[in-house]
């Protein structure tokens, strides 16, 4: 029995392909009324958790439920769940309408609902125009509408924003919120955590297959530590008195300075006059998610320093294990600078400099129909928790008949 939860969970599952452990023993919660982001590098694991999540990969031991059952046991699952794990597959020569149309069949949805869901994605101009003639951006808003066909109570969408501009970057996040806002449930997958930073409230962070981080994403702010930057006169003296006063997390910077993790700007002082060691400049610095990010998943693919250079800081040995929610990672190590968050805008709000025309486009994305908001709106948003797992479901999942992809009621899918 569903229990119309919109919850996802997912529990001890791991899947190896031959010799690679693509995913490890993950677990972790997704809550209705928030949007969760899946985050990890390249290969860490998070397409071949999102297929088994969608049925289409069987595991090699654990589980997954939404809304307390496997996939295949969700019976018309595009009413259900909207997956869209690749913006790709769409018949070149059909036009997005039919495409809609043929899914909006196979899941006993009107064919009006084809319609409704491209104005929603702002595809309402092209519906008429051969998937195969559109940009990467306009696949992701397709492979999209076709997920929420259904209208679903959950979304999982696997790099969502991968192949939008800034404008539908700023789309997306507005939707998504709004999509959540109603009580609805979104999992989306990035290896960019500056990408979704503004986007999302809890955080799944996974490296080689393993959970690294799974809580709230204030709960992961709160955990960032900072630390004092000191340049004195003798570096090495100074180093030794901290070490004397058991201040041990002492790393010299490239520019000849110390960096002291456990110790307020006021001791690093006073240790350094009992000590006679001259400072001539001392401040505070707190790292930022982008460094933790890179701190809690580095190491996956320590590649070679050109030309004998030492490797960018922060591509060391991964974490030696996970780190629970709210429990902060100690330390962390300097990064080169990373990508910028996304100068994202308020819906309604016009970009700088934007030509008036693809503004007004713009506007129209930005804003689902009025009943489709309502009807959001309408829906019971939930508290955001990390809760326990649940124990497993009553009964076992039934297997897939094996590692192929099924077309998904849900769309998008491979
Ligand atoms: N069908 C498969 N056969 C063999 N290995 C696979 C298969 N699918 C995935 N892998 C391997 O499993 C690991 C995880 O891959 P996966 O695609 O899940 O990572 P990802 O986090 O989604 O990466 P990316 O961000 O690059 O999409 C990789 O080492 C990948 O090569």
């Amino acid at each position: 029995m569903q229990d119309g939860s919109g919850r996802i969970v997912v529990q001890n599952l791991t899947k190896h392909f031959g010799q690679v452990a693509a995913v490890q023993n993950l677990s972790f919660n997704v809550e209705p009324g928030s949007v969760t982001g899946f985050l990890g590098p390249n290969g860490s694991g998070k397409t071949t958790t999102l297929r088994m999540l969608l049925g289409l990969v069987r595991p090699t031991s654990g589980w997954s439920t939404i809304n307390g059952q496997p996939f295949e046991r969700l019976g018309n699952p595009g009413r259900i769940v909207g997956g869209v794990l690749e913006a790709q597959g769409f018949h070149p020569g059909r036009t997005a309408r039919d495409h809609l149309r043929v899914y909006a069949a196979a899941m006993g949805v009107a064919d009006q609902r084809a319609d409704d869901v491209l104005n929603l994605v702002g595809l309402g101009a092209a519906g008429n125009r051969a998937a195969g003639g559109f940009s990467l951006g306009m696949k992701q808003r397709l492979a999209l509408a076709t997920a929420l066909l259904g209208d679903p109570q959950v979304l999982v969408l696997d790099e969502p924003a991968n192949g939008l501009d800034p404008e539908g970057i700023a789309w997306l996040r507005s939707f998504l919120k709004a999509f959540a806002q109603s009580g609805r449930t979104v999992l989306i997958s990035s290896h960019l955590l500056a990408e979704v930073e503004q986007t999302i409230d809890q955080v799944v962070i996974i490296s080689r297959g393993q959970t690294m981080f799974y809580g709230p994403l204030d709960e992961l702010r709160k955990s960032q530590q900072s630390r004092v930057i000191v340049a004195p006169a003798d570096p090495q003296k100074l180093a030794v008195a901290l070490q004397e006063a058991r201040i041990t997390n002492v790393s010299p910077t490239p520019d000849g300075k110390l960096a002291i993790v456990g110790a307020t700007i006021q001791q690093v002082g006073d240790i350094a006059a009992q000590a006679g060691v001259a400072l001539y400049g001392v401040h505070e610095e707190k790292a930022d998610l982008e460094q933790l990010f890179f701190r809690l998943t580095s190491g996956q693919y320590a590649g070679q320093a050109p030309y004998g250079q030492a490797p960018p800081p922060g591509w060391g040995a991964p974490p030696q294990q996970g780190y629970a929610p709210g429990t902060p990672p100690g330390g962390y190590q300097q990064v080169p600078p990373g990508y910028a968050p996304q100068q994202g805008y308020a819906p309604g709000t016009p970009p700088g400099g934007a030509p008036q025309q693809q503004w007004q486009q713009q506007a129209q994305w930005a804003q689902p129909p009025a009943q489709e908001q309502q009807a959001w709106s309408q829906q019971p948003s939930g508290p955001l928790q990390v809760q326990p797992a649940p124990p497993p479901p009553p009964q076992d999942p039934t297997p897939p008949s094996g590692d192929q992809s099924t077309p998904g009621a849900g769309g998008g899918h491979q």
